[in-house]
C-alpha cells in the first residue's frame, strides 16, 4: 500500500475512493478500522471511513490517529485526510484538530488544505470557498442541520480550529503550475505556517497541486485534490504503474430502495423529482419517531408492500425552516440521531426482506445505515455522478450500495442511478 486515507464520513470516503480508483490507484474502502483478516490484495490505497465529522474533537482525533496507526502499520507511506468539499466543521473542529494531530504523528511540519472540487461546483479563490459560484456562507450550507457554514474565508474558519498557523497559497502561484506551488509551500513552511489553504478553480489547478504535493507526508482536502496524486506518485517512482478501474460491478439480484436522510438542497430536489416521477414515497416525521408513533417495523412493512417493479423512497429530507422547528423541539443532535437510527434499523431489515440494491442519501445517514447493515468493506464500482460510485459490500450481507453525499448528483439521480448496475 502507498496511500492511507482517513475520511471523516462515509460518503466522503466513497467519493475519495472513486477519485483514486478512476485516476489509477487500486483502492479498497473500509468502514472504521479494517476488519481482521481483510485481504487488501494488490491495493495501492486504503480509505478508512470514519463517522467523525460532528463528534467531539477529542474523539475525532483519537479515531483518526487509530486509523493512521493502522494504515502506517500496514505500510502506508503517505496519508490523506478527507473532509467535505464544503469544509463542513464547527469552530470546535474537527478539521483543524485532526490535521494537527496527524501532522504531529507523522513528525511533519507542513500540509495543505484544499476542499476544491470543480466537477461539483466547489472552487477556492483568495482563500474563499464558493459553492456553485456562491460564497459558502451564502449557499445552502449556511443552513446545514449539523455544521452550518457561516464564513466563506477558509483561512479564518480553519484558524479558529487550530493553534497552528494557517497560511495560504493563492491563485497566482497555483495558476503558474507545480514548481511555483512547491516554492509557495516552502515559503509558507519557512514562515512557520503549518497548514496552507490552497486556491483552486479547475481540475488543471488540482493536478498541479497534486504534482507539488507528491513529497508531502500528509495531504488534506476534498476528493478533488486527490485527482493529481496517483500520477504524481507514479512520476515520483512511489508506485510502478497506474491501474485502470474495473468497468462494472455485478450487483446481487434483489429489489431496490432509496433511503434519504439528507436535508441538503440537492437531495431535496432529488426527492421532489422522484415523487413527481411517480416513485412511491414515505415521509419520515422526526416528531412521530420521538413520540413512538413511527417505528422501523412500520417503515419496513411499507417498503415490502410496494409493487415489486417500483423503487420506493423513504425520506426525512425537509426544508430548513421545518428542520429548525424540529430541532427546537428535540434538540439538534437528538433529532439527527432519531432519524439516523430509524433509517439504519430499516436498512438492517432490508436484505432479509429481499432488498439488495440500496441508494442512501446523506453522509451521516449512510454511516448509520452501513454500520447497521454490518458492512465493513466496500469495492468501488462505476460512477453515477461526480463523487458518487456504486459500491459492492465485501463483508456482511451481499448488497450494492450507492452512498450519496447530500449535495451531490443531478436532480434525476434517484431515477437514473439504477441504470449503472449490471
Ligand atoms: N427532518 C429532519 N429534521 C431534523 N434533522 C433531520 C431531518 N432529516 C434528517 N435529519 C438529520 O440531518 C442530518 C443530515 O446529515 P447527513 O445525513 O450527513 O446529510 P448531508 O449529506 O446532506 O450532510 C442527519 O443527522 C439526519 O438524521
Ligand atoms: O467532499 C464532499 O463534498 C463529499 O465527499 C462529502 O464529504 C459529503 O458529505 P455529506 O454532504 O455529509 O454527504
Amino acid at each position: 500500500m502507498l496511500l492511507g486515507c482517513i475520511a471523516d464520513d462515509l460518503t466522503g470516503a466513497t467519493d475519495l475512493s472513486l477519485m483514486l480508483s478512476r485516476e489509477g490507484l487500486r483502492t479498497v474502502q473500509t468502514t472504521g478500522l479494517p476488519p481482521d483478516g481483510l485481504d487488501l490484495g494488490q491495493a495501492d490505497a486504503v480509505v478508512v471511513a470514519l463517522k467523525s465529522r460532528t463528534i467531539p474533537a477529542a474523539e475525532a482525533v483519537a479515531q483518526s490517529l487509530a486509523a493512521a496507526d493502522w494504515l502506517l502499520g500496514a505500510g502506508a507511506r503517505r496519508l490523506f485526510f478527507k473532509y467535505c468539499s464544503t469544509f463542513d466543521s464547527t469552530d470546535a473542529g474537527n478539521i483543524g484538530p485532526v490535521a494537527e494531530a496527524l501532522l504531529r504523528r507523522l513528525g511533519a511540519d507542513f500540509t495543505l488544505a484544499c476542499p476544491a472540487f470543480p466537477a461539483n461546483g466547489r472552487s477556492i479563490y483568495q482563500g474563499h470557498l464558493f459553492v456553485n459560484g456562491v460564497p459558502l456562507a451564502e449557499s445552502s450550507m449556511r443552513d446545514h442541520p449539523l455544521t452550518p457554514m457561516r464564513d466563506s474565508d477558509l483561512r479564518r474558519v480553519l484558524q479558529r480550529q487550530t493553534g497552528l498557523a494557517v497560511g495560504h497559497v493563492a491563485f497566482a502561484d497555483v495558476e503558474a503550475g507545480s514548481a511555483a506551488i512547491a516554492r509557495a509551500f516552502d515559503r509558507e513552511r519557512r514562515a512557520g505556517r503549518a497548514i496552507a489553504i490552497v486556491d483552486a478553480i479547475t481540475d488543471a489547478h488540482l493536478r498541479s497541486i497534486g504534482a507539488a504535493a507528491a513529497d508531502l507526508a500528509l495531504v488534506t482536502g476534498g476528493s478533488g485534490v486527490a485527482i493529481g496524486l496517483p500520477a504524481a506518485y507514479r512520476d515520483a517512482g512511489l508506485i510502478a504503474a497506474l491501474t485502470p478501474p474495473a468497468p462494472a460491478i455485478a450487483a446481487p439480484p434483489g429489489r431496490a430502495a432509496i433511503l434519504a436522510g439528507s436535508c441538503s438542497a440537492a437531495t431535496r430536489g432529488q426527492v421532489e423529482a422522484a415523487i413527481a416521477a411517480g416513485v412511491p414515497a414515505f415521509r419520515v416525521d422526526p416528531l412521530a419517531i420521538a413520540d413512538g408513533a413511527l417505528t422501523p417495523a412500520a417503515v419496513t412493512a411499507w417498503l415490502a408492500a410496494q409493487p415489486a417493479a417500483t423503487t420506493p423512497l423513504v425520506y426525512s429530507s425537509d426544508a430548513p425552516e421545518a428542520v429548525h422547528a424540529v430541532q427546537a423541539r428535540l434538540g439538534r443532535d437528538k433529532a439527527g440521531h432519531l432519524v439516523e437510527d430509524l433509517l439504519a434499523a430499516v436498512a438492517a431489515a432490508l436484505p432479509d426482506a429481499g432488498f439488495r440494491r440500496l441508494l442512501v442519501a446523506g453522509g451521516e445517514t449512510s454511516g448509520a445505515v452501513v454500520a447497521a447493515l454490518g458492512v465493513r468493506a466496500l469495492a468501488i464500482g462505476p460512477e453515477i455522478d461526480p463523487g458518487v460510485p456504486w459500491t459492492l459490500s465485501l463483508s456482511g450481507p451481499a448488497v450494492a450500495l450507492a452512498l450519496k453525499s447530500g449535495n451531490f448528483g443531478t436532480p434525476d439521480f434517484f431515477l437514473k442511478a439504477w441504470r449503472f448496475l449490471t
